[in-house]
């Protein structure tokens, strides 16, 4: 069981190797269960925040930062990395980042075997993943073959196997036609996880997310419920934040009313 938010940032500063600040002190909480879009323009350290909570960057990437990230109730120390990486799983934005297996099958098994499940546990969490996605019937065929909407489905699976807390997301809709948007929507909705996710599409964040949290200059600048965000003018062209053309944020029912 977990005591206290999902996800608590405290004062999270961070210089990359080459001595470039992308984050300048970052606060936020996220208590269990929320879905929260993070918006924000090019630039504003959006990636760079979300590779901060399974550690990918203070362990791999160098830099040097200072600031305090707690994930699932676990400070994140390196002593710890494991266990937060099996709590926050990430979907990168490319899945052929994520996808280098014969099958399918193998992909989504690869974190669970890692875990050391074997035999039907292993069976049974690969097929619970690719239920999730709607991907079950594919689970013999090599992710190459498959269309960019389903192998973006397949990576997110391959994070579901490892039963995360907190699904992290980096541009889930990007490069999806309208159908699969529509489909992947309608699955990321369904989960029963924490759920972050880096978007520039707004609409998608409305329809997903009841909050939102706007980064900007390795800062967030707003926080609050993503239709007051999305709605107040001032806020979006401060930002570079734009809605389609014609999009009213008050005439699409958000998440609460699904
Ligand atoms: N590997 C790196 N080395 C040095 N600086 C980097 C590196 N990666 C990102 N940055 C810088 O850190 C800052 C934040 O970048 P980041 O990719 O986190 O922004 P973002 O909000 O995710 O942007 P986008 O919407 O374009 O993906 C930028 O100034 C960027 O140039």
């Amino acid at each position: 069981m977990v005591n206290g938010p999902s996800i608590l940032v405290e004062r999270l500063v961070f210089a990359y190797p080459d001595g470039r600040q992308a984050l300048f002190g970052v606060d936020f909480r996220i208590e269990k269960g929320e879905r929260v879009a993070l918006l924000g323009p090019n630039g504003a350290g959006k990636t760079t925040l979300v590779l901060h909570l399974n550690g990918i960057l203070g362990s791999v990437a160098g830099g040097t930062g200072s600031g305090r990230i707690k994930v699932g109730g676990s400070d994140l120390h390196r002593e710890h990395l494991t266990e937060i990486r099996r709590k926050v799983g990430l979907v990168f934005q490319d899945p052929d980042d994520q996808l280098f297996m014969p099958t399918v099958r193998d992909d989504v098994a690869f974190g669970p075997a890692n875990l050391g499940l074997r035999g039907a546990e292993l069976e049974q969490r690969v097929q619970e993943a690719l239920v999730a996605v709607g991907m079950q019937d594919h689970a013999s065929i090599a992710p190459h073959h498959l269309s960019f909407g389903q192998r973006r489905r397949v990576a997110v699976a391959t994070v579901l196997a490892m039963r995360p807390e907190v699904l992290v997301l980096d541009e889930p809709s990007s490069n999806l036609d309208p159908a699969s948007r529509r489909e992947l929507a309608d699955i990321l909705a369904g989960l029963d996880v924490t759920l972050l996710m880096i978007t520039h599409d707004l609409p998608y964040a409305l329809q997903l997310c009841d909050r939102s949290l706007l980064m900007n200059g390795g800062r967030i600048v707003a926080d609050g419920p993503t239709r007051e965000l999305l709605g107040n003018a001032g806020l979006m062209a401060a930002n570079r934040l734009e809605l389609p053309y014609g999009f009213d944020p008050l005439s699409v029912p958000g998440p609460e009313h699904r």
